[in-house]
């Protein structure tokens, strides 16, 4: 028997532990429908929070016969729904940090994450049809009557009591421009930081059924988890097929009665080029009280074409990295006003603060000058999973005090400061190159290029090239039915309104933007071409 008895630590229900503060809604109102989902016959399906309490119960027994230890990690694999809340808030009730992703990230991506987090029980669906899991990692299927194992995981020292806050509530693994994922681990009380802070922007009320369109493992989906739940309102989540067909999607929006839906920009562009007349109808009906969308820059053209579709909708920016879930959530006017050519990402959430700082590592306060963003928050992560010296890069002394002891997010993210102080985001330092000693801002290329007549999307880029200066490349989308742009009358375009060193030396025509499993513009996959 192990020295504190067979019965696992468990988190105390008066103190900061997902599991407390998202079901907190099962105890005021367990009726009230927690997820409305497709069902396995085709049709909706409603989990109340009561049902949703049952099956995380349910699911707690399960994993507490397993004799896990507090901080053994287990991979949850599962498209976002009721069963994958589940048992994400079953692993936070036993202090097991759950490392989410989903059935379309590739076997060899989830091996380098098992490889590098050692968890100690895999978990899929009962349909789930993943294979090749290492003999060293348990595994089991989840499902709303909690769990099947099908291999133990292996016998471990236990010695913890109690959760505590500081505990790892999930590691998510980001794709890390470096090639070998970063594992991003976050506490209990860092993500109810943040959603406490959430809170603040009044974004819903519990009557809000919030469709999330993120995969398990883009913290987007943890964000729409959590406001959804945290506020006892309803997530709808919508299932990867339907997301391709953009009539579906939009019936599927109809259906489950969305008042809200979160996405990446990219979300939108199939449903803007497809189905603007059915988006306008829902428009007018009025039934979409709120987009909010998050991950990169929503091209101004079409932000603006889609607040056209639905001109009773609040749209709202919202801004972060996963170290810090976010950092800011801003309305954004709708309309835009014509001169607006920059998004706003105004100020930081309640409770923590965007700090601007200039190369001489000083503070810039004066408006519309370049800073670096550093984000002081107590939703800092508690670092990079297994790599410290990764984790120091980021997580440093406040700039402005820093005798203090204090730690910031360094974000990598410029922006600039408006009158009012709030803040314009200008893309990421480490793409921010010179050509011939001028820093190129790659929106300014875009915005110009994305006005040329039958052009509905631009992505500019910089290709380093062995020797001699950077290449300035730019690739667009156009509309289906018109003509496809002569590049050379692009460029033509670009010189009339650019300086010569933003003018984009190659301009190529894609059918569609390569999108990441997260859904942003895949950069990397654009530069595969042109070095094809
Ligand atoms: N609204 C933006 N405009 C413009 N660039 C952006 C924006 N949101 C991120 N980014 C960029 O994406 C980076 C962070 O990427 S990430 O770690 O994958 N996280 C995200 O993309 C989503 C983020 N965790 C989040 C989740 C839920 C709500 C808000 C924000 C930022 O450093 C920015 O460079």
């Amino acid at each position: 028997m192990s020295p504190n008895g067979a019965r696992p630590a468990r988190a105390h229900a008066s103190v900061d532990n997902l599991r407390t503060y998202l079901l907190a809604a099962a105890r005021r109102a367990p009726d009230r429908p927690a997820v409305i989902q497709a069902a396995a016959d085709g049709g909706l399906e409603t989990v109340t929070y009561g049902e949703l309490e049952r099956r995380v119960d349910a699911c707690v027994e399960g994993l507490g016969a397993l004799g896990l230890e507090v901080g053994d990690r287990v991979i949850l694999e599962s498209d976002t729904n009721a069963d994958a809340v589940a048992t994400l808030l079953a692993c936070a009730t036993l202090g097991l940090p759950f490392v989410p992703t989903s059935p379309e990230v590739p076997d060899e991506r989830l091996l380098t994450i098992i490889d590098s987090a050692e968890p100690a029980l895999y978990l899929q669906s009962a349909h789930g049809k993943r294979t090749g899991i290492p003999e060293s990692v348990g595994t089991a299927r989840f499902g709303p009557e909690g769990l099947t194992v099908e291999r133990q995981p292996l016998p471990r020292v236990r010695r913890r009591r109690v959760v505590t806050p500081l505990d790892t509530a999930y590691i998510t693994f980001t794709s890390g421009t470096t090639g070998r994922p970063k594992g991003v681990v976050m506490s209990h009380r860092g993500v109810i930081a943040f959603l406490r802070g959430a809170e603040a922007a009044e974004l819903i009320t519990s009557e809000d059924r919030v469709a999330g369109t993120s995969p398990l493992q883009f913290d987007f989906a943890l964000f729409d988890i959590g406001l959804a739940l945290g506020h006892g309102a309803t997530l709808v989540p919508v299932p990867r097929d339907r997301l391709n067909w953009p009539r579906r999607f939009l019936s599927y929006l109809r259906d489950t009665g969305a008042t809200q839906v979160d996405s990446v920009p990219s979300v939108w562009r199939p449903v803007l080029q497809h189905e603007p007349d059915m988006l306008a109808e829902m428009g007018q009906e009025g039934i979409l009280r709120r987009i909010a969308f998050s991950g990169e820059n929503f091209p101004l053209e079409e932000l603006r074409r889609l607040q056209e579709l639905l001109p009773k909708a609040h749209f709202t920016n919202g801004y972060g990295a996963t170290e810090t879930m976010a950092a800011s959530i801003t309305e954004v006017p709708n309309p835009l006003p014509a001169e607006t050519e920059r998004l706003s990402i105004g100020y930081a959430v309640a409770g923590a603060e965007m700090l601007l700082v200039g190369p001489d590592g000083g503070p810039v306060d004066e408006p519309g000058v370049l800073g670096e963003i550093y984000l002081r928050s107590p939703s800092l992560f508690s670092g990079y999973w297994n790599d410290p010296e990764a984790t120091r890069a980021v997580v440093v002394p406040d700039p402005l005090n820093p005798r203090s002891g204090q730690l910031v997010f360094k974000t990598g993210d410029l922006a600039s400061m408006g009158q009012e102080g709030e803040l314009y985001f200008h893309g990421r330092a480490d793409s921010q190159v010179q050509i011939r000693g001028n820093r190129v801002e790659l929106g300014e290329v875009e915005r110009r290029i994305g006005q040329f007549d039958g052009i509905t999307g631009a992505v500019a880029m910089i290709l380093p090239r062995p020797d001699g200066d950077p290449l300035l490349h730019a690739f667009v989308t156009c509309a289906p039915d018109g003509p496809a742009p002569d590049a050379k009358a692009v460029v033509a375009f670009c010189r009339a309104a650019l300086p010569a060193y933003m003018v984009p030396q190659g301009v190529r025509v894609v059918d569609v933007f390569p999108l990441t499993v997260n859904g942003k513009v895949d950069r990397a996959a654009l530069a595969a071409h042109v070095a094809s």
